[in-house]
């Protein structure tokens, strides 16, 4: 994927196994954003695939991605702020109809079947987050760590295989943060599903992460398990040589003069 003359991401190959938790990380710039835009469908790249349990995705939109079972959440939080809970909820389920407008529009036996399968859908997800208490709060009034529970519970209700969450605690205080990494934790081992996380909370990735690929100027520099990862020479040299296990603070930025362009 090249912006103009910059390599943001150069080769970059990772395979996520069903049901793990695989980080993605990297100092400032090293091309996560990107990446997590290539395999969701944001950006399409010049070269190279994504694979979704062996289907070739690379050149579909984003939500025919999330009909295939790929669901995300955003950096910055991205829900209908003045609808309730339950109805930025219900709007995630609507891929999935099969009713169609009219159906829908006369209130149809098929539509109304599928209207009560999406509410007890929508109260399961809820429960599971533990969320069922602000379902008919409007989505503004609520703390920033519970709207960030209610994109994770929006994510879940497409029925997704892999869950992706970008940057998930960023801006959150400690309770806040714990209590997303428990989230991701239950999604992985109680709904079996797949979790890539771009997070530069290194604490969180360390606790969570199964596998970690740690990008570098647009390049994979290393690819393993967090006690591997954490050894490997080019990742430390990465970080500055701050041992990666210590920074939880926020990265250095990795700086070159062509790179001018700004970030999401
Ligand atoms: N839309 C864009 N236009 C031009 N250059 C871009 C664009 N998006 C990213 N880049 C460049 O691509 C490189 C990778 O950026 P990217 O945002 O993917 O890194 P990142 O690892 O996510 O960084 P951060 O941790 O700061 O979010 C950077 O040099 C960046 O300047």
């Amino acid at each position: 994927m090249t912006f103009g003359g910059v390599h943001a991401l150069d080769n970059v190959s990772f395979s996520i196994t069903p049901g793990s938790v695989h980080a993605l990380i990297g100092p400032n710039g090293a091309g996560k954003s990107t990446c997590f835009n290539v395999i969701t469908g944001v950006y399409t790249a010049a070269a190279g695939q994504v694979l979704l349990d062996g289907m070739d995705i690379t050149r579909d939109r984003p939500h025919r991605r999330c009909r295939h079972g790929m669901a995300r959440t955003f950096q910055n939080i991205v829900l209908a702020r003045d609808m309730t809970v339950r109805d930025n909820l219900l709007v995630a389920r609507h891929h999935l109809g099969r009713a169609g407008i009219p159906a829908t529009a006369l209130g149809l036996p098929a539509a109304r079947r599928e209207r009560r399968r999406d509410l007890a859908r929508v109260t399961e997800v809820a429960d599971f987050i533990g969320i069922t208490g602000a379902l008919d709060d409007l989505v503004r009034t609520l703390p920033y760590g519970t709207q960030k529970q209610v994109e994770v519970a929006r994510a879940l209700c497409t029925d997704p295989r892999i869950l992706l969450l970008d940057e998930p605690v960023a801006g959150m205080n400690d309770g806040e943060t714990e209590q997303m990494a428990g989230l991701v934790s239950r999604v992985r081992d109680e709904l079996g599903l797949s979790v890539l996380l771009v997070e530069h909370h290194m604490g969180l990735v360390m606790q969570l992460a199964d596998r970690i690929t740690v990008l570098s100027f647009g390049r994979r520099i290393a690819d393993g398990t967090v006690t591997e990862v954490q050894a490997d020479p080019a990742v430390i040299e990465a970080y500055l040589g701050t041992p990666v296990a210590d920074t939880t603070a926020p990265q250095p930025n990795q700086t070159r003069e062509k790179h001018d362009a700004s970030t999401n």
